[in-house]
């Protein structure tokens, strides 16, 4: 089996090149390796995998926005496998799907692959978008935008202290961000939402780093899982928030929760919206947004020992 490694420089704060430059003197079989020049890049670099004639295992080395590429790009092809080796901030793919920790763990793989479908979340707008893990929008979307444009981030992270503004940007957006209306439909069913923080629609449990947004999705069941927080006064959002690190947020009853092949949503608000923990520009006001997904679409690999970053 040809094996491809796709890293991207900039995931995990900048870190991943020089991780991947250790990495790379454990590996002992043949491989490639790309390193993606631009957002997209990874996408190009696996369809361009789609003609080849042989097996050939994708190893993401990067975050969840460059898994997310690879699989946007591999989906659909029977000979494409997509795994990965955690190097980014987040890392909530890893969590969700299954990840090599070390190139020794790949060394096993290949001795004996195994392969599992998963299925691939979509939304359509203009053009269609792909999410692996999750897509959201709402206050978490909207801190991720504001940390991403901040112009102390690069400075702090120099000093792994890039998690102070994130810190700071929650305690700022809690205070000013303006809660919208969601509108949600599926099948005959409708259902208003007001003073809405954040909805996410889930293809696995995990989002922000580790957080179990959504304990219950199963990443093979043809279902995608919708989180509706509404309702919420300022200061029980940050106890809630704080409980969604263990799953047990879903028991407060301004935390909405349903599973369904599909979901139509509409807010009353251009508000923002994340991709795989990305930003992604926002939601359009008062225009109903199909969210889906394709059934065992993509093929990962299959660790029988899930194992951890
Ligand atoms: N050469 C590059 N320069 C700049 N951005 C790139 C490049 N290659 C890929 N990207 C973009 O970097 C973005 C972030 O990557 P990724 O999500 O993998 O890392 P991360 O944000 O550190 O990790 P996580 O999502 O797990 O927190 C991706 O959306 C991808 O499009």
């Amino acid at each position: 089996m040809k094996v491809v490694f796709i890293i991207n420089p900039a995931a995990g704060n900048g870190n991943a090149l020089k991780k991947w430059r250790r990495f790379e003197q454990t590996i002992p079989f043949p491989f490639e390796a790309v390193v993606t020049e631009k957002k997209g890049h990874a996408t190009s670099v696996a369809k361009e995998l789609r003609v080849s004639t042989e097996k050939v295992l994708l190893v993401g080395f990067g975050g969840d926005g460059t898994l997310r590429e690879i699989i946007a790009g591999a989906a659909g092809a029977e000979h494409l496998v997509v795994g990965a080796v955690p190097a980014g901030s987040g890392n909530d793919f890893c969590r969700g799907f299954s990840a090599f920790s070390d190139a020794e763990s790949i060394v096993r793989f290949l001795k004996s692959p195994g392969y599992i479908k998963k299925d691939l979340g979509q939304f359509s707008e203009e053009a269609r978008a792909y999410f692996v893990s999750s897509s959201g929008i709402g206050f978490d979307a909207e801190i991720s935008v504001l940390v991403n444009r901040s112009p102390v981030k690069k400075w702090l992270n120099q000093f792994r202290a890039g998690k102070i503004v994130y810190v700071l940007y929650v305690i700022k957006t809690l205070m000013n961000f303006e809660r919208f209306q969601l509108t949600v439909e599926n099948g005959n069913n409708r259902q208003v939402f007001d003073n809405v923080w954040f909805a996410t629609v889930s293809n696995q449990p995990y989002f922000g780093g580790g957080m179990k947004i959504s304990p219950h999705s199963k990443a093979d069941d043809g279902l995608v899982e919708l989180t509706v927080v509404h309702n919420l006064s300022r200061l029980k959002l940050l106890f809630v928030f704080g409980t969604v690190f263990t799953g047990t947020h879903t028991r407060f009853k301004e935390v909405a929760q349903m599973s369904r092949p599909e979901f139509r949503l509409t807010a009353n608000k251009a508000v923002f919206r994340h991709i795989d923990g990305d930003s992604a520009g926002t939601m359009p006001i008062n225009q109903t947004v199909t969210y889906a997904v394709s059934k065992q679409y993509w093929q990962s690999v299959n660790i029988e020992q899930k194992e951890e970053d």
